[in-house]
Parts: C-alpha cells; sequence; structure tokens
C-alpha cells in the first residue's frame, strides 16, 4: 500500500500557504506529524481524508487519484478529526452504531466490531452511557473507535492522545504498534513522548512545510554533539539564556543544570549527553516553545 501526496498545497489566503507543495510516501507503519500550533498538521491530514481540497496537487492511494476514487478511497479510510463532533444525547453504543450505518457495515459484522472496541479501548463500563457524561478521555476513546469500525488500510489521527491520561496513552501507544503492521497510520501529535517508541518515521512539518521524514534514530543522529548539561551559578542564568537554546533548567543545590542546545559551545564545565527528541522539537521550535523550569530544592 501507498500514500502519496504530489505537490500539496493549501491556500486559506493569498499570501501563505497553510500547507506548501507537500511531497510524501507514506507505506505501512507509524507515520508521526510532529509540529508546533498552526504548524499545518489539520489541513494536511483533512486533505489526505479528502474532506478538504488541495489548492494544488492531488493525493493518490495506490497510485489512484483519490478524489477520482472517493467511494472506494473511504472504505480503506478511519479518521479522527481533532475537534470531533459528537452527537451528545447518543450512549457510546447507539453513537458507534450510527457510524457503524454510516460508513456502510454489514450488521453482523458492526456488532462483533463494536464489543472488540469497546474492550480494546477500556469503553465496555461506558457503553450504556449519553456521550455527555463522559470525560474528555473516554470521548476520545470513543472517537479512536469510530476511527477503526471498517478496520481501515488507512488510520488517520489527528492529535490521538490528547486528553487522555497517562495510562491509557501507553494503551493507546500499543495498539498503534499492533495496527501498524499492516496499516497506514498516520498521527499528529506536539507532544514528543506520544511517539518517541513507536513512530517508524517522523515528518516534522513546520510553517507548512515538511522539513523532513526520518526515523526516529536518524533525527536523533543530527543532533549528536550539540546537546550540553552545563552546572551554573544562579548569577550566570541571563547570559546563558541569551547565548543558548535552553531546553530544560533545574534548580539544584550547587545552582542551575542547564540542557542546552549549541553549535558553538565553549563553556569548559560544559558536558555532552545523549539527544532525545524533545532536543529536536526544541532544535526547531525554540521561537514557539517555553522550557520549563523543575525546581528539585
Ligand atoms: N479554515 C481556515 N481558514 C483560514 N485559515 C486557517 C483555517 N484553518 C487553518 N488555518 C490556518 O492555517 C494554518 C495551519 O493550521 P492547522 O490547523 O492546519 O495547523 P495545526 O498544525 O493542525 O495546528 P494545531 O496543532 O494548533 O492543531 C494556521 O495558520 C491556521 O491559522
Amino acid at each position: 500500500m501507498e500514500l502519496k501526496t504530489h505537490h500539496l498545497s493549501k491556500f486559506y489566503t493569498k499570501e501563505k500557504a497553510a500547507v506548501a507543495d507537500v511531497n510524501l510516501v507514506l507505506q505501512e507503519g507509524i507515520h508521526a506529524l510532529l509540529g508546533a500550533n498552526g504548524s499545518g498538521k489539520t489541513t494536511l491530514m483533512r486533505m489526505l481524508c479528502g474532506i478538504l481540497k488541495p489548492s494544488e496537487g492531488i493525493v493518490t492511494f495506490n497510485a489512484k487519484n483519490i478524489m477520482e476514487n472517493y467511494e472506494e478511497y473511504i472504505l480503506h479510510l478511519g479518521y479522527l478529526p481533532q475537534n470531533a463532533g459528537f452527537y451528545m444525547n447518543f450512549t457510546v453504543i447507539e453513537f458507534l452504531q450510527y457510524i457503524a450505518v454510516l460508513k456502510c457495515l454489514e450488521a453482523d459484522y458492526a456488532k462483533r466490531k463494536i464489543d472488540e472496541l469497546l474492550e480494546l479501548l477500556h469503553l465496555k463500563e461506558q457503553s450504556k452511557k449519553k456521550l455527555r457524561q463522559l470525560s474528555g478521555g473516554m470521548l476520545q476513546r470513543v472517537g479512536i473507535a469510530q476511527s477503526l469500525l471498517n478496520h481501515p488500510k488507512l488510520l488517520i489521527l489527528d492529535e490521538p492522545s490528547s486528553g487522555l491520561d497517562p495510562k491509557e496513552r501507553i494503551a493507546l501507544r500499543q495498539l498503534l504498534s499492533r495496527l501498524a503492521k499492516d496499516t497506514i497510520v498516520i498521527l499528529s501529535t506536539h507532544i514528543v513522548s506520544d511517539i518517541e517508541n513507536i513512530a517508524d518515521d517522523i515528518l516534522l512539518m513546520k510553517e507548512g512545510h515538511i522539513l523532513f521524514q526520518k526515523t526516529v534514530t536518524d533525527t536523533l543522529q543530527e543532533l549528536k554533539g550539540h546537546v550540553y548539561e552545563l552546572l551554573t551559578a544562579e548569577n550566570e542564568r541571563e547570559i546563558i539564556e541569551k547565548n543558548y537554546t535552553v531546553v530544560n533548567c533545574k534548580r539544584v543545590s550547587e545552582g542551575i543544570l542547564f540542557r542546552l542546545l549549541s553549535d558553538d559551545m565553549k563553556d569548559k564545565r560544559s558536558i555532552v549527553v545523549e539527544p532525545t527528541l524533545d532536543d529536536v522539537y526544541l532544535s526547531y521550535f525554540h521561537e514557539e516553545a517555553e522550557y520549563v523550569e523543575t525546581n528539585l530544592l
């Protein structure tokens, strides 16, 4: 299976492309679309689903233009939108039955699949509750369940871990890893830990452009030798913040322990440390992000 974009662009306004000339080739596996707010992830995903018309370019699935074969394409597609519009008066089970009808699923299959998904997404106890009675994390799991109803070959999830607690995030990662053997999974996030251990490749998106498509190992390799820890006195804080990109900063009894990015580290007190995806993210989005100071005192 192969999903491809060919010079895909979207202009909401004439001045700036929300998605700019994106050329991707995606096969089975987990593809993590990583980018700051507003970088174009949702716009790209909506075009991949065929629900937003590109300004330029096309999307093909197994070499067929998705818009020319849309009825066939959606049979293979599962989609979790970012702000799923739910019918809040439906119970969980009614909602899933309703989506199964919209997806034209055969009744016996739908019944079995709904049971399986309620179990898989830990929603059995909530199955007779109305959607408006559910927490944000439970609703998100209902959204994930509906995206899986038709056993999609292509699964597009916009911020799937949003609202999930740590245990459910882990369960979701395990579920996606299992599915990815024979499914093209594309998920968007700005939470690095959600993808660090499961993504086959990372698509880094900034201001509408895909800056790279690489494995996690290759992505980390790029920053090797550029990430440092540096223990300083409290009064050096300003100069450090001026000279380096600060990933993290921790108050310890001896002073302040900084984690820093630098292409030109001259401070002899620094030690090189192994890069993480958080470092990579910060190296591309340090203008957008604010580091968190942790206080151990
Ligand atoms: N319907 C729209 N009309 C005009 N501009 C839009 C529209 N939807 C998105 N945009 C703009 O397009 C750009 C990309 O937005 P998009 O929602 O695709 O980004 P994103 O990476 O998904 O962001 P987030 O992480 O906040 O969901 C932003 O500048 C946004 O303001």
